[in-house]
């Protein structure tokens, strides 16, 4: 079974219940797993040798929230070339923006950039179609933890 970091970019709290909703998933399926709500560096560097499941959602005009955006920058200045990395991006959004599941995006062009292999497809969560973003990442979830060897 595998280590999974779990790091989570919310505004309101929506990526953090899909985020705890994939902590479930993943621990049922027997994964180990830790949830980051503001996300270091430190917990990045040792989890980019294991899993990383990013959740997050988007704010502003296509960016990432607060609670996450250090960690990104934090990436991008220090981390350089992560080639070892394998991870799973679920984006939070609403369609009715131009820049739809932006923060999500711009997360996963900086781990393509620095070499990183994304596990599986992107999941965009849209706020204007459902009201439970976690049931719509649950199974999503169960197939993404099944590939994780
Ligand atoms: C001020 C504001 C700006 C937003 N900007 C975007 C955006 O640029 N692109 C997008 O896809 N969604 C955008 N959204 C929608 C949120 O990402 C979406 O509602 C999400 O489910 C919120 O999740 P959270 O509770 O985890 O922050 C925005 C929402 C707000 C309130």
């Amino acid at each position: 079974m595998a280590e999974v970091g779990i790091f989570v970019g919310t505004v309101y709290g929506n990526a953090l219940l899909v985020a705890e909703e994939a902590e479930t998933v993943l621990k049922g399926q027997g994964h180990e797993v830790k949830l980051f709500e503001e996300g270091t560096l430190e917990a990045w560097q040792y989890y980019r040798h294991h899993f990383v499941l990013i959740v997050t959602s988007t704010t502003g005009q296509g960016d990432l929230p607060d609670s996450i955006a250090p960690l990104y920058t934090a990436i991008r200045d220090t981390v350089g070339y992560q080639p070892e990395l394998r991870y799973g991006v679920i984006a939070l959004g609403d369609i009715s923006y131009d820049h739809f599941c932006g923060g999500g995006h711009k997360l996963d062009d900086l781990l393509q950039e620095q070499g990183a292999s994304r596990i599986g497809e992107m999941l965009e969560i849209d706020a204007m179609e459902t009201a439970e973003p976690e049931t719509v990442a649950v199974p999503w979830v169960e197939k993404w933890g099944q590939l994780l060897k």
